[in-house]
């Protein structure tokens, strides 16, 4: 493991069973057994396919739902123990989610000065200028304050509206942003102008970011480290450039080589599991059995078997 971490927030041993159905119930282990530390100013890339469990994992940091086992230290507590309303504000105040879609965060009727609005009436933010404040938030994300506030979210682009949440995130001064397939609605060119702002707000400003997407690509382009996510597990994990460069779980391996093209993005309608994935991964666990996630090289983890 990296040596002199600074680790804000350590999610360990998480797990999320949902139930659906009351005569019948039917289980989903949308994640098992999830550990990893969040470092300040760190981005992680947490890299699967539909329905690996990226966005559950997204969910219970961000306290939408709870989680079956498991715990995320944040502050040195458990942040299931975060009940009473004041401190969960505060957990909010700190701890932040940006997704997809950047008009669903938005309310039409709303101009969107009202995100900043909101945030000054319910924190308590350290600025002696409110308005010199947003402005400065705006310009870092470049954002022309004068063509941005006043205008209506229909006025403004996907990217913008993604570039004024990332300003909200950054006048918060949050510790973790959870970026879920945030620029997976943005055109080629948006997307990388937000990809570059985030790696340089999250440097700039210490803030660590859990950027969740299909694309092993954006993954390389942006993260520190990788975590790649199989059926719930975390399969694979570490320094970006070595999961990528090394990567040894056959889940991972697949990806690897069903990404056609660089720079082409990966269709998540199509299939990703052929059969024969499912048969190489079960190969795998019974010749390793009993191993479980062993570090293979320094900062580089692997799941060698589920049991
Ligand atoms: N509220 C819920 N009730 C029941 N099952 C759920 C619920 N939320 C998610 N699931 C199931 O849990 C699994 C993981 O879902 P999750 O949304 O975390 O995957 P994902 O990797 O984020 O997928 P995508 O990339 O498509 O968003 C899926 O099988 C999903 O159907």
């Amino acid at each position: 493991m990296a040596k002199n971490k600074d680790v804000v927030m350590s999610v360990q041993g998480l797990t999320k069973v949902f139930k659906s159905g009351i005569l019948n119930p039917e289980y989903t282990v949308a994640a098992k057994d999830i550990s990893f530390d969040i470092e300040k100013g760190k981005i992680i890339s947490l890299i699967g396919e539909s329905g690996s469990g990226k966005t559950t994992v997204g969910k219970l940091i961000l306290k939408l739902i709870n989680p079956s086992e498991g715990k995320i230290i944040y502050n040195g507590k458990d942040i299931s123990e975060i009940k009473e309303k004041e401190e969960t504000k505060q957990y909010y105040r700190r701890v932040q989610g940006i997704f997809q879609d950047p008009f669903a965060t938005f309310n039409p009727l709303y101009r969107v000065d009202r995100v900043f609005d909101l945030i000054f009436d319910s924190f308590d933010l350290d600025y002696e200028d409110k308005d010199q404040a947003i402005r400065e938030a705006l310009f870092d994300v470049n954002l022309n304050p004068d063509r941005t506030l006043g205008k209506f979210p229909h006025q403004l682009s996907g990217g913008q509206l993604q570039r004024l949440l990332i300003a909200r995130a950054l006048l918060m001064d949050v510790d973790v942003l959870i970026a879920d397939e945030l620029i997976s609605m943005l055109d080629a060119s948006t997307r990388i102008g937000v990809l570059n702002l985030l790696v340089e707000s999250c440097k700039k400003h210490g803030m660590a970011v859990i950027f969740i997407t299909h694309d092993l690509n954006l993954g390389y382009y942006i993260s520190d480290h990788s975590l790649i996510m199989y059926k719930g597990r975390l399969v694979e994990r570490g320094d970006t450039k070595k999961v990528y460069e090394n990567a040894t779980h056959p889940y991972t391996q697949m990806l690897f080589e069903a990404v056609p093209e660089i720079g082409e993005r990966w269709d998540p309608d199509e299939e990703f599991l052929p059969e024969q994935v499912v048969q190489d991964v079960k190969e795998f666990y019974q010749e390793n059995q009993g191993k479980g996630f062993v570090e293979i090289e320094e900062e580089h983890s692997v799941l060698f078997s589920d049991k």
